[in-house]
């Protein structure tokens, strides 16, 4: 794997799950990253993805350097031919150059405005990084995916189903915030490479793109998606037609013990953090359904399986 910016890098889906479920059942540190470094920019919160990524570097035996590029660096300049006069103090060709100096591996989390749709599939920051870098570049989540979430979300149901082919529901949730659409572009894209029924069920107007969403099926009645599923994927996120918009907060799509009622006693997954009896009821996340405790433990062994991918090949 020569970098992680989403689907598209990763040509054997399968295999990279078993190796990443083969590391966790190992969980133990390794030599290959010895004497390299991984250097991490935040541009936006985190707190999983910040330290399973930093831990899976040490297990890797790599050393780490994270930054929080929003409030700690220089203002960024990405425009090409900028006349760089007014705020921003650094360009992206230097602080990219830069930083591959420094690190064997940078990763980058920049996430969308959700005001300008163009802007945000254009990716100026993330794809900055991955232009400009001479070291491999990994996606922390962007403005369209969040691919470490969903190698952890292919991992997290291929050790949990019980079944060849699991229904997979992925559901809208309300949410007081404009929130991207990041993770479910990524879970739909990995869950389409695997064996697994999958539906998507949303309000009118909060389709995905149809260039994420395909021929998977949507529904805009929830009940009906839920009913016999194995999995249920709850997320929220902004509309995409109507760009950024938040059109609903019907707390009827909340999901509650009610609803997991109508599913194959499913698993409740969610990829935090999460808004408590907003998008999922106390009594499901309390519940013995609900997996997104050890579904966020297998972000490690995701984040490891990738370096260890990236390593390997620029050995
Ligand atoms: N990385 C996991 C989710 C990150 C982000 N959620 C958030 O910003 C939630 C913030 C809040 O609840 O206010 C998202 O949906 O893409
Ligand atoms: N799921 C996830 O990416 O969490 P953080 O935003 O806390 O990193």
């Amino acid at each position: 794997m020569k970098k992680y910016i989403g689907i598209e890098d990763v040509n054997d889906l399968q295999e990279l799950v078993s190796e990443a479920l083969q590391l966790k059942k190992e969980n133990s540190a390794l030599s290959l990253g010895k004497g390299k470094t991984l250097g991490m920019l935040f541009f936006n919160p985190s707190l999983r993805t910040r330290l399973s990524t930093e831990k899976a570097a040490k297990l890797l035996g790599m050393d780490v350097m994270v930054m929080n590029a929003d409030k700690d660096g220089w203002a960024l300049e990405f425009e090409d031919g900028a006349i760089m006069n007014s705020n921003k103090a650094e360009h992206i060709k230097e602080a990219a150059g830069v930083l591959s100096q420094y690190c064997d591996i940078i990763a980058v989390r920049a996430f969308p405005g959700l005001e300008n749709r163009e802007k945000d599939e254009a990716d100026q920051v993330f794809l900055g990084f991955t232009k400009y870098a001479t070291v491999p570049v990994v996606n922390l989540e962007s403005a369209t995916g969040h691919p470490l979430q969903a190698l952890t979300d292919a991992m997290t149901i291929t050790e949990m189903s019980t079944k060849k082919r699991p229904k997979v529901v992925l559901t809208w949730a309300p949410h007081p915030r404009a929130l991207p659409q990041s993770v479910p572009n990524s879970l739909v894209e990995y869950m389409q490479k695997m064996d697994v029924d999958l539906v998507i069920t949303n309000p009118e107007g909060y389709d995905l793109s149809k260039d994420v969403r395909k021929d998977t099926p949507v529904y805009h009645d929830q009940e009906k998606a839920l009913k016999d599923a194995d999995f249920v994927y709850v997320k929220n996120w902004s509309s995409y037609e109507h760009y950024g918009k938040i059109l609903s907060e019907n707390p009827a799509w909340t999901v509650d013990n009610k609803k997991l009622g109508l599913t194959n006693d499913a698993k409740v997954m969610h990829c935090l953090p999460v808004r408590r009896n907003v998008v999922i009821a106390d009594e499901v996340l309390d519940g013995e359904n609900s997996v997104v405790i050890q579904q966020a433990g297998n972000r490690t062994f995701a984040a490891q399986a990738v370096l260890k991918r990236i390593l390997e090949n620029n050995k």
